[in-house]
């Protein structure tokens, strides 16, 4: 098959919902898997090329001492403020968007998973980058238990996080494919498994 012809998913959910759960599934039957977050984290590792665009926007406080973004003082600031959101997505979503391009040209693969935690928030700019739109769901206490228990996150910042996302029933609304994630690990492989095989045969019809 044609690389350029690549079957393209856009897998989606709120915060904690399993989105890298299903990614490692998919992973395993041999997708490729770009994920926003990873590319967002090396963007602003150490030496990331976005760290000069965010000191010189946010200040160099937002720097920790190894030179990477100072991530609990970003998320104290942007889910407090929608201002600083949409200044800090405004000079990461390019550098996103143009590093998974890239990635997808270069990743071998039966086929593409995007990861992209706002891609229903952001569907107009997405739709057309993708064939289908697969959507990880489980209900908000969930979210918010599995989130707590990875991270340590004061609920009341969980919740701010997931205040600003789209809600459940609008990625619902959006998705052509969705992963029931209110089981154990072993119901998401086995949803994850037959996905796979549809998309599998989508990608050889291509
Ligand atoms: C605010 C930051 C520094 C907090 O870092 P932290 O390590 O706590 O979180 P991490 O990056 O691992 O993201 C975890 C989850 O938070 C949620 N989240 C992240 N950014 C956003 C956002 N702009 N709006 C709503 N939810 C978000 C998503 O569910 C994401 O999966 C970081 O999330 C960030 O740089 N966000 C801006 C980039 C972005 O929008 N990324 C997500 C979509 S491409
Ligand atoms: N079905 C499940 N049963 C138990 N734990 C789960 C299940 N699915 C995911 N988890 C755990 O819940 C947490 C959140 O899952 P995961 O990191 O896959 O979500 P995510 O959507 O990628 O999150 P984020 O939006 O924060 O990046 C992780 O610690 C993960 O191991």
């Amino acid at each position: 098959m044609m690389n350029a012809a690549r079957l393209r998913i856009g897998l989606t959910g709120g915060i904690g919902s399993g989105k890298s759960a299903a990614a490692d599934f998919f992973s395993l039957h041999g997708a490729a898997i770009i994920d926003a977050d990873v590319i967002a984290h090396e963007l602003t590792a150490p030496g990331g090329a976005a760290m000069p665009a965010l000191v010189q926007a946010f200040g160099a406080d937002i720097r920790n001492d190894l030179g990477a973004l100072d991530r609990a003082a970003m998320r104290q600031r942007v889910f407090a403020d929608p201002e600083a959101r949409r200044l800090l997505e405004s000079i990461l979503h390019p550098l996103i968007g143009a590093a998974m391009r890239q990635a997808a040209a270069e990743r071998p693969g039966d086929y593409l998973v995007f990861v992209v935690p706002l891609l229903v928030e952001h569907l107009d700019r997405w739709r057309p980058q993708i064939d289908r739109l697969c959507v990880v769901d489980c209900p908000p206490a969930l979210q918010l238990a599995r989130v707590q228990s990875r991270s340590g996150l004061a609920t009341e910042m969980i919740e701010a996080i997931m205040a600003t996302q789209a809600t459940s029933a609008q990625r619902l609304a959006a998705a052509d494919d969705v992963l029931d994630n209110s089981g154990d690990l072993a119901h998401l492989a086995r949803q994850v498994e037959a996905l796979h095989a549809r998309y599998l045969s989508f990608a050889h019809k291509n």
